[in-house]
């Protein structure tokens, strides 16, 4: 009996498990555009040019080629899918509207190159995606409809979760994405870390907890790379990752909606969780397009552990600021 159209027993491709989600046709059109739209910056990423492109982002960071070339791949086929009603990218300053307000569109929050820096020294990157439905960004990263990743490692694997468990899609000889892991989810607590940010510019109850970590033997698993260092706690099922506020940096250095959110919905989905060290990463609402806030992400005891520490350094500390931090 031959596979049915888009199985076989040994490949279940993107779209057929998409349709198997309780989403709209529109929803799944939407990722498979984006999936399609990562096939283009795998090769710029593969083949582009590594130099600058004598601009800036939203955040003064000066941008490179591939991140100003990725986010224009990323644009264009979202604004080509036709279910798309806003758009807000880590490489713009504003919002950029694709069409205007209509009933079953989505809107779309992305970093179309994250970790662009890595590529010279030849380190994994990727693209992170989060979907809400409608044409409000700036919601609560609880009220996102789906949440994906591209990770450009030594192979090309996706992630993403609609709310109904979280999938792995690895990129085959023909570019096309197959079902690799099914339903991943975190264990309790685990023993590695990545720990993000320079350590002398850590708080003391952050300081605290990475020796914890170290008495404890976990492994410092750190790349540089978020999509690759959160990628790895997720399959590993184990331990943290964490970018946390710094000394003269409260709200630490990655972004809410491009970043955060689509992660943070991932791993919970993944049954793990990911806090800001005082609220779910998912519960803040957002006042800009460029927030930024500390993280904490992983195994949901590890999690819990590290904001422990923070609470406890607060109190000693007695530091009015770092209260309201
Ligand atoms: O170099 P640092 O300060 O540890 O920051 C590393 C973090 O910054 C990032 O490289 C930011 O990425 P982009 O600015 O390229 O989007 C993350 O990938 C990574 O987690
Ligand atoms: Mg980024
Ligand atoms: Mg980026």
């Amino acid at each position: 009996m031959p596979a049915a159209p888009g199985t076989s027993k040994f490949q279940i491709d993107l779209r057929r498990h998409l349709r198997a989600q309780n989403i709209s046709d529109n929803l799944v059109h939407l990722i498979c555009e984006i999936a399609e739209a990562s096939k283009y910056v795998i090769n710029a990423v593969r083949t582009g040019d590594l130099g600058v492109a004598g601009t800036s982002n939203l955040y003064g960071e000066e941008q490179l080629a591939l991140d100003v070339l990725s986010d224009r791949i990323m644009r264009k086929r979202l604004v080509h899918s036709g279910v798309v009603c806003n758009i807000a990218s880590e490489e713009m300053d504003e919002i950029y509207q694709a069409q205007a307000s209509a009933d079953g569109l989505y809107s779309v929050a992305y970093d179309p190159l994250d970790g662009s820096s890595l590529v010279d020294v030849n380190l994994a990157v990727g693209t992170i995606v989060g979907i809400y439905a409608g044409c409000d960004l700036l919601q609560p990263g609880r009220n996102q409809v789906a949440a994906m990743y591209i990770l450009y490692g030594p192979r090309v694997s996706l992630v993403y979760t609609v709310g109904d468990g979280v999938h792995e899609f690895t990129m085959n000889n023909l570019m096309e994405f197959t079902l690799t892991r099914e339903n991943i989810t975190m264990q309790e607590e685990g023993n590695i870390y990545a720990p993000g940010g320079l350590r002398n510019k850590y708080n003391d109850g952050d300081e605290k907890f990475i020796r914890h970590l170290e008495a404890k033997g976990c492994k410092l698993r750190y790349s540089g790379g978020f999509v690759p260092d959160i990628n790895q706690v997720l399959m590993k099922g184990k331990g943290l990752f964490m970018y946390p506020a710094l000394k003269g940096s409260p709200n630490g250095k990655l972004r809410v909606l491009f970043e955060l959110n689509p992660m943070a919905f991932i791993i919970e989905h993944a049954g793990g969780s990911a806090s800001n060290g005082h609220i779910p990463i998912l519960d803040i609402v957002p006042e800009s397009l460029d927030q930024r806030a500390p993280i904490y992400i992983g195994c949901k005891k590890d999690v819990k552990v590290a904001t422990d520490f923070l609470e406890e350094g607060k109190a000693a500390s007695g530091d009015a600021a770092f209260v309201n931090a």
